[in-house]
């Protein structure tokens, strides 16, 4: 029987969420996910209107499903680490279950371990000795090499590239098609600008962009 599950964010993340539960279900013989509804705090009239145009239903703000008497499981499609945290650690408080949802066609090697709440996106490829931590976001065709680490809430978003024995900390951003080379960590929090290219080590907290990254 499918599980229950639950969207937080009706903005664009959590709408490619919904597509990749649509696409795992799609490949499994039978329904992995029942998705429930959608919750957001503040959505648009285009983005509800999004929601409805694909048959989801919208559930209200976020506190609503804590209400239940029925948890269900739960993921954050939210794209920034510090508010995608807030939201996590309410449901992680009360007895959801945050998902790990891997699109079928990502790839993966030897020795992945993926924390929960996370979600992996079409096309990503992981290659091998790698731990993702809790609610990481590896968009669309992002990669990471071996023997690399990701924190918690750490985003990595569309066509970036995380080289082998990198350390990314919680709470990291990597903007679209950022690069970070081998052996590099970047500190808690900080920000990797769109297109980058991290060649030393970035210190917690900072916004870095350009190539090489300052
Ligand atoms: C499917 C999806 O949509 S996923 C989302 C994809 N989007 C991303 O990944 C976004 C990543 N974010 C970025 O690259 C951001 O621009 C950041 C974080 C680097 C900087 O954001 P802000 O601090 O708000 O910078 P702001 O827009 O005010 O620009 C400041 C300056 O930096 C420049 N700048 C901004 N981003 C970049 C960048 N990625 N690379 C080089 N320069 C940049 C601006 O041109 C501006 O220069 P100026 O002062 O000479 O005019």
């Amino acid at each position: 029987m499918a599980e229950p599950i639950v969207v937080i964010g009706a903005g664009g993340f959590g709408r490619e969420v919904l597509d990749v539960i649509s696409a795992i279900n799609e490949a499994s013989p039978e329904a992995i996910w029942e998705v429930l509804g959608v919750v957001d705090d503040s959505p648009t009239p285009a983005n509800l209107a999004r929601l409805e145009k694909r048959g989801v239903t919208y559930l209200g703000g976020t506190e609503v499903p804590l209400g239940w008497q029925e948890p269900s499981s739960y993921v954050v499609g939210i794209g920034s680490p510090s508010v995608r945290r807030v939201l996590a650690e309410r449901y992680d408080a009360s007895s959801f279950q945050a998902a790990v949802l891997v699109h079928p066609t990502a790839t993966h090697g030897y020795d992945v371990s993926i924390d929960h709440g996370t979600v992996v996106c079409a096309g990503v490829r992981l290659t091998t000795n790698i731990a993702l931590g809790r609610h990481v976001h590896l968009n669309l065709n992002g990669t990471v090499g071996h023997d690399t680490t990701l924190g918690d809430f750490v985003s990595v978003n569309p066509l970036a590239s995380v080289s082998g024995d990198c350390v990314l900390e919680d709470d990291v951003l990597i903007g679209v098609g950022g690069v970070v080379l081998n052996g590099v960590t970047v500190g808690k929090g900080a920000t990797v600008g769109g297109s980058a290219c991290v060649v030393r080590d970035v210190p917690p907290g900072v916004v870095v962009k350009g190539v090489p990254a300052r």
